[in-house]
């Protein structure tokens, strides 16, 4: 494992399970500090979803975990594996190159445009290879960012509000290919979003960033598929809309 670190104090994980340590992160701007001693850990191949209010500091987690954040002057322990990915909540395709280019950009070895055809097969853009990024509509578009993203293998998959953009049936649909390729890849994934469904339906723990450090930590113990309706599921998303502080309707 290596680390992306900035400014931050960098440690490898001791043992091989860990795919991302986090202990005591502070990151500051100016007199503010938006992470403020955050503590947070990722299993090799856990799905983790987060949850926060808007300016909580979730995207500047992410960007240092991406090791994006080459100015981060903070404190504390921050551990990433090698192979790290991101996708965004807007697919960021290159527009002068064609769909199979943008998946291959930056890819070594003979077998590059092969692994990225599979790829775009996995998303369901077979066919689709040589079409420009203006022809896709938005839903398509993330999906050539997330065969961009998997064709690499990551061991972290680092999803910033990745459906956001996209409307309620095309999210639906998203939900289920990424559940399908989380299946397949297995990386540890570290999703943002804001959709309190969105977190239950996917990960296997889902987290709230509030006052610069994880206000909560919460298992998903329901059985699939995660509907809503259920006692225990209205349960958890009571408890996780409570920690976001958002009114929930008694009765
Ligand atoms: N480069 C920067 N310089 C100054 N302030 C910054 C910088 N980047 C982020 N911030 C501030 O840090 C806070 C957290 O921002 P961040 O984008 O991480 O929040 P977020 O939880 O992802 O929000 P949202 O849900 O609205 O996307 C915000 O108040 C933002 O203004």
């Amino acid at each position: 494992m290596a680390a992306h670190t900035g400014g931050l104090t960098a440690t490898v994980p001791e043992t091989g399970t860990a795919a991302v340590r986090i202990s005591g992160l502070v990151r500051a701007f100016g007199e503010r500090r938006v992470l403020d001693g955050l503590d947070l850990s990722l299993r090799a191949g856990e799905f983790v979803a987060m949850l926060g209010r808007s300016g909580s500091g979730k995207s500047t987690l992410l960007r240092a975990l991406a090791g994006l954040d080459h100015d981060a002057g903070g404190e504390g322990e921050l551990s990433a594996p090698d192979h790290v990915s991101v996708v965004f909540q807007d697919a960021r395709l290159l527009p002068w190159k064609r769909v199979l280019a943008n998946v291959t950009l930056g890819l070594s070895g003979a077998d590059a445009q092969e692994r990225a055809r599979t790829a775009l097969a996995e998303v369901g853009l077979a066919g689709r290879e040589d079409a420009w990024p203006v022809e896709l509509s938005g839903g398509e578009q993330q999906r050539v960012s997330l065969a961009r993203s998997l064709v690499r293998e990551p061991q972290l998959l680092l999803a910033d509000e990745p459906f956001g953009a996209l409307d309620a049936l095309t999210r639906a649909r998203m939900h289920t290919l990424l559940a399908r390729l989380y299946e397949r890849h297995r990386p540890a994934v570290l999703l943002v979003t804001h959709d309190v469904d969105e977190a239950i339906a996917l990960a296997d723990r889902v987290v709230v960033l509030d006052g610069g450090h994880i206000a909560a930590d919460l298992p998903v113990d329901l059985a699939a598929p995660r509907r809503p309706g259920t006692p225990e599921y209205a349960v958890l998303r009571e408890r996780l809309l409570v920690r976001l502080g958002v009114e929930v309707p008694s009765g």
